[in-house]
């Protein structure tokens, strides 16, 4: 891991390393990228964060760039822009900050990203053997502004970093060799510096980090730029850049580098310092250029006078609805300052004092917090009295109609679809109702990606527990034993069957998340070198199918407790699959099934560190030099601030742990297993892939 040469955990040197860091703490900051490199460079010197991967396709047509940075600049606006337009109306909160970036290897004329396949790797590695090449990485910084009539202003600033690296003469074998241990392909140029790639590296000039995929030290320059050195000048012009939201592609209006416009002849005067070039790589600002709109007062935060705007980089400015579809163009004179002289983000409501009103953004976040659970049991009732299904089957009932097909009251009903309409599960119309597209995917029973058996399981286990959540806090362990003792006696009076049913809901509950997280988890790596893999505590085997659907060539063993592994019959037509089989043991008693790849999907989390280590070094004991484990689990933020669904999870865990990705890697490592890849999937679960030394 190349992170062993960036260990600055410790708060107070990153905020003497960089003051610009630490003025981000308590802003919503969100990464728009997958990338688990770019991850853990931020994460390194303790930025906050939010991961939220892009959606933004990676396909803009190259042949319109003048220069190849200029594509991997748009392409990382693009990125990011995409997040900033998303968060509001999906994630329903508005970032202050998104980062986004591409990196791109470029030889002989040509861009390469990331590889499509193993001939497409060699095809790559080979171009770039014996020869030096240049990798750039473009980054945007988009800054989000809510204003009080929900619109939203964005603010670009972008920049490019260039790192020169030359590589050794390859050979055939050594390229085939490395094309086959999996790192080519996600990474730009089919290579990772980082790790194996590294050894075919005969130079760097530039920032190394730049080449891993972030060139944290011009970030953390231009970051500077925005909070410490915003110079006050009345006089320069404004470079607007309008861009439409309906499409992809910005308009360019000044100085925007995207397609066939050049970017450094456009700057026009700036007295915003470029950032220094202290390496040998080249450094470009692309986009920095001050304005002052004449007529803008604002008040300093904390005070009561007004000063002038003067804005550091207000270079794209635009303004969106929050539902996303329609953009106005604004020119700069409506600008809503957001910067103060000194280099302060400026709030609209400006005094930040105790007795001072709530912001309306803290008053709408602390009222979702009250309602959640209100919500989540308005979720769990309808999907408990089959709503979803029955207007899967039946749309465009009303709530009489529903009432009497689910046996309730119509009253009762009434409030509950109109509760469901709010909360976005149903559609009415003239008083009717059908189910929306996201209760049609997830929420219908019989639906593929269902979560039906998840969210009973839900209702019928977790919300008893976090009933007494304040006795698990005093008490400091889960309250399993009192929710049991609590239900009515009738419910344990044939225990065996009881269990049998318990077992077959919590089955259903895991099968489900299994298979909406399983491709996610299956695709996550390239596995092609692994034939045979065993899941441990595999369950109903969903996970395992997605596995064999990933990988042709792969076959494999569902290891469960006999109990499990003969309810798992049930769950059809899993069984259909001949590549999956199905071995009943316990993987602390019994000998492991023979595989070359262990999967362990959430297992880890829920153990003691005695079992822990117990099962990990029984697979440790199995595994050959090579062999592979894939770790999935939800992976905490590396400081512990997220994300909420593993922290709330951890409220009602009986025995284990929530960890980080660092922790885990660390706790394989002590058995003997070396970390290759994390991934943060932006699914269910996350995927660490680690290979025995
Ligand atoms: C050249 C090189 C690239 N890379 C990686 C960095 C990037 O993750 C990847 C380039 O692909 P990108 O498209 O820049 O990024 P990504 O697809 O990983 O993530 P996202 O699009 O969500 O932001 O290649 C290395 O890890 N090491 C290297 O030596």
């Amino acid at each position: 891991m190349f992170n062993s040469r960036l260990t600055l955990s410790d708060e107070k040197a990153t905020m003497v390393l960089n003051p610009v860091i630490s003025k981000l703490a308590g802003k919503l900051v969100v990464l728009a990228s997958a990338s688990p490199r770019r991850l853990e460079i931020l994460r390194n010197v303790g930025l906050r964060f939010e991961v939220v991967p892009s959606w933004f396709k990676e396909t803009l047509d190259k042949s319109l760039f003048k220069a190849p940075h200029e594509y991997a600049v748009e392409t990382a606006k693009q990125k990011a822009l995409e997040v900033a337009r998303r968060m509001p109306i999906k994630h329903l909160k508005t970032p202050d900050i998104v980062i986004g970036a591409d990196t791109i290897v470029t030889v002989d004329g040509m861009i390469l990203e990331k590889p499509v396949d193993k001939h497409d790797a060699y095809r790559m590695l080979s171009s770039l053997s014996g020869k030096e090449h240049s990798v750039y990485t473009g980054v945007a910084i988009v800054v989000c502004h809510e204003k009080e009539n929900e619109e939203v202003d964005y603010q670009l600033i972008q920049f490019y970093e260039e790192t020169k690296v030359k590589f050794a003469d390859l050979s055939e074998d050594m390229l085939w060799e490395y094309i086959n241990s999996g790192e080519p392909m996600d990474k730009a140029g089919g290579y990772g510096i980082q790790a194996l790639g590294g050894m075919l590296v005969e130079y760097v000039h530039g920032d190394f980090l730049n080449v891993v995929g972030f060139p944290l030290n011009h970030f953390c320059k231009q970051l500077s730029l925005i909070y410490n050195h915003c110079t006050s000048s009345s006089d320069q012009k404004s470079e607007s850049v309008h861009l439409s939201l309906n499409g992809t592609h910005p308009t360019s209006v000044l100085s925007q580098p995207t397609p066939n416009i050049p970017t450094q002849s456009s700057h026009g005067s700036s007295s915003i310092p470029k950032p220094s070039s202290a390496s040998s790589s080249q450094t470009h600002l692309t986009h920095c250029s001050p304005s002052a709109s004449p007529g803008h007062k604002v008040k300093r935060k904390g005070s009561d006078s007004e000063v002038s705007q003067s804005s550091w980089t207000l270079v794209n400015s635009l303004s969106k609805h929050t539902d996303g579809r329609e953009a106005k163009l604004r020119d700069s004179e409506n600008t809503l300052p957001l910067i103060s002289s000194s280099g302060q983000l400026i709030e609209h409501d400006v005094t930040e004092h105790e007795d001072s009103e709530p912001r309306k953004e803290d008053l709408r976040r602390i009222g979702e917090l009250i309602d959640g659970f209100k919500a989540s049991k308005a979720l769990f009732t309808a999907a408990r009295l089959r709503v979803f299904d029955l207007l899967h089957r039946m749309p465009g009932l009303d709530a009489a109609q529903v009432a009497q097909e689910v046996k309730a009251s119509v009253k009762g009903t009434e409030c509950l679809l109109e509760a469901c309409v709010s909360l976005g599960l149903l559609k009415s119309k003239e008083r009717t109702y059908e189910n929306t597209d996201l209760a049609t995917s997830l929420l219908r029973s019989d639906a593929c990606f269902s979560l039906h058996g998840y969210i009973q399981h839900c209702d019928d286990t977790l919300w008893p527990l976090f009933s007494h959540l304040e006795s698990a806090v005093e008490e400091g362990h889960s309250q399993r034993e009192k929710v049991v003792s609590n239900k009515p006696k009738d419910m344990l009076k044939d225990a065996f069957h009881n269990s049998q049913e318990a077992k077959l809901r919590f089955m259903n509950a895991m099968h489900c998340v299994a298979k909406v997280a399983g491709k996610s988890v299956a695709t996550a790596f390239d596995l092609s070198r692994y034939k045979t893999a065993c899941d441990l505590g595999g369950c109903t085997g969903a996970m395992a199918c997605e596995f064999t659907k990933a990988h042709p060539g792969m076959s494999v063993t569902v290891f469960d407790l006999p109990a499990v592994a003969e309810l798992s019959e049930r769950f059809h037509p899993l069984h259909s699959n001949n590549r999956v089989s199905f071995v009943a043991g316990d993987f602390f008693q019994d000998e492991l099934p023979k595989a070359d790849l262990y999967i362990l999907a959430r297992i880890l989390h829920d153990l003691t560190d005695e079992k822990l280590h117990i099962l990990l070094s029984k697979i440790a004991d199995v595994c050959k030099p090579g062999c592979g484990l894939l770790l999935s689990e939800i992976f905490l933020d590396e400081d512990r601030s997220g994300p909420s669904r593993g922290l709330l999870q951890a409220l009602s865990m009986s025995e284990g742990k929530q960890r980080s990705a660092t922790e885990y890697s660390v706790l394989l490592k002590s058995h003997g297993f070396i970390t290759a890849q994390i991934r943060h999937t932006d699914n269910l679960l996350d995927a660490m892939f680690c290979i025995k030394a």
